[in-house]
């Protein structure tokens, strides 16, 4: 990429989140991660081309010395700050303006800095296209908290039986900003058991929200839509899957029955997020627990009657473990974070040199790595310890907002051989994305909304719930079989 020629005519829109915006090259396999900004803000509170220079600098880093070594090397990749044309950026902003979902038009990309994150495109497995005419499979999982808070500094007894992603639901929808409740639980994901990642896998799919998006050879095949009533076209992404699965097994009137397509590319994701272990001396993959932690969330709509206390926990290396136990290191929770943030605050109005030292807005390199991973164990009463700990939570916090990308496409043999197969064949990358810094000065704002959604859910589910919830929830539901 020549980055003196750039050509606006050469990317299009790829997707957006709330923080930036991300274009993809239509030749290359790479994409550019442009930053965004509350539009009504743009005008006064705009970085100096060097402040933003430094903010995209910042990413970079704190993906490569902070969370690429906390989550895995085969899983992180960092991308490089570009320095882009101002014309051309101006150019890009204009043509992928309608494109733009309306939901995420309350902020503006950034056209003045002149600066952006070049990354490869994770939808697409390179060279893949030489081997087979089918592209590659896509699938976007935002899995979020995957765990109940141990801390004993938790006030509301409900935050130890009911996940956060659960609670928040209600609270979401009260906002407006989901029309249906997704029956997702984080906790059915991370459990490790096929099962309960089945049915968390299949909830995704009837309410994908932000948390689930679907790619075919790059293109986004299925998410939520942009109107919030809609729900996302099942049978069209079964037309879209049924090329990848029509073996010989079960064929019904000449092919699969949609269902059995579906239930198989359930598996497919599964086995992907339950890959990369590595074993122990009997062939079994070594597993995580987590003892601290209740594994099972009483929202879940998983049936409690199927839970079994089998060793299921997740193989040691494979991603969901890697995220899990990043998220972990908020051990402490929001309501013992806080007070050690003001601790910190306190200290930094005393001595505000002091906040270089201690890393508070970076830089992300060894020495915070260093702070993160060597905070003392007991509250010894030090500004250090706080420090320590708030940088924990962050980090943990980045876990927990994280997308998990596994892309995969059919084996190499030609399709002949592919139909005498069982069951086709996949060869598959997985990558975690969006590990960016959250702000230290958010902390406040965490700890305000974790009371209102808390606080939310309790008088929600105390009061009987409106009926038409119900209904639509009943409209929507798919039956799968049990695998
Ligand atoms: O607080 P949450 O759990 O709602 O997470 C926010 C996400 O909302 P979600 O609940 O996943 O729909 C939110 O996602 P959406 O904008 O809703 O797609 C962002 O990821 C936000 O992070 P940031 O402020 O852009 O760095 C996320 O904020 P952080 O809390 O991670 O800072
Ligand atoms: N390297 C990549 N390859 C392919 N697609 C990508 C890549 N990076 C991001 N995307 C796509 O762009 C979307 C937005 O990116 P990202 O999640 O990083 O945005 P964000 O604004 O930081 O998100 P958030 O809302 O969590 O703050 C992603 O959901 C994903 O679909």
């Amino acid at each position: 990429m020549e980055l003196d020629k750039m050509d606006e005519n050469d990317w299009k829109y790829h997707g957006e989140g709330n923080k930036s915006l991300v274009v993809s090259h239509l030749q290359h396999c790479r994409v550019l991660r442009l930053l965004k900004f509350p539009s009504e803000d743009s005008a006064h509170t705009r970085q100096t081309a060097e402040q933003a220079f430094r903010h995209i600098l910042n990413i970079v880093d704190y993906s490569k010395y902070v969370m690429k070594p906390l989550l895995g090397e085969k899983y992180v990749h960092s991308g490089e700050v570009v320095k882009l044309p101002l014309d051309f950026v101006r150019q890009l902003s204009l043509k992928v303006q309608q494109e733009r979902p309306e939901l995420r038009c309350d902020k503006v990309m950034d056209t003045f800095s002149g600066c952006g994150l070049c990354l490869p495109n994770l939808t697409q497995l390179p060279l893949h296209h030489l081997r087979d005419h089918r592209p590659p499979i896509c699938v976007e999982i935002k899995p979020k908290c995957g765990f109940l808070p141990f801390s004993r500094h938790i006030t509301k007894e409900c935050k130890r039986k009911v996940c956060r992603f659960c609670m928040h639901q209600h609270y979401k929808l009260a906002n407006g900003k989901w029309k249906r409740l997704s029956r997702y639980c984080p906790l059915d994901l991370f459990s490790g058991s096929k099962q309960r990642m089945y049915v968390a896998l299949k909830n995704l799919l009837e309410e994908p929200q932000n948390n689930l998006k679907i790619f075919k050879g790059g293109e986004l095949i299925f998410s939520c839509k942009d109107d919030a009533k809609q729900q996302p076209e099942l049978n069209d992404l079964i037309q879209h899957l049924r090329p990848y699965f029509s073996h010989s097994n079960g064929l019904y009137n000449g092919h699969q029955p949609g269902k059995a397509i579906l239930n198989e590319f359930i598996q497919v994701i599964c086995s992907a997020l339950l890959s990369g272990g590595d074993s122990n001396r009997s062939g079994e993959p070594r597993k995580v627990h987590l003892s601290e932690s209740r594994p099972h969330c009483e929202a879940s709509p998983f049936p409690r009657d199927l839970l079994r206390n089998g060793n299921h926990g997740l193989p040691k290396d494979s991603v969901l473990a890697k995220i899990l136990q990043v998220q972990m290191l908020d051990n402490l929770d929001i309501e013992g974070i806080y007070p050690l943030y003001k601790r910190v605050e306190q200290y930094l109005e005393e001595f505000p040199k002091e906040r270089n030292r201690l890393q508070i807005d970076g830089p992300y390199n060894e020495s915070f790595m260093d702070k993160v991973k060597n905070c003392p164990t007991e509250d010894d009463g030090s500004v250090e310890y706080a420090v320590g700990k708030v940088h924990q939570y962050r980090v943990a916090m980045t876990a927990k907002d994280c997308s998990v990308m596994i892309t995969f496409a059919p084996c190499e043999e030609d399709e002949e051989q592919q139909l005498k197969l069982e069951k086709p064949r996949f060869t598959y990358s997985i990558s975690i994305l969006d590990l960016d810094p959250k702000p230290y000065e958010g902390i406040p704002h965490q700890y305000k909304l974790d009371t209102k959604i808390v606080n939310y859910y309790l008088r929600s589910t105390q009061a009987p719930p409106p009926s038409s919830l119900y209904k639509e929830r009943q409209e929507c539901t798919l039956l799968f079989h049990a695998v």
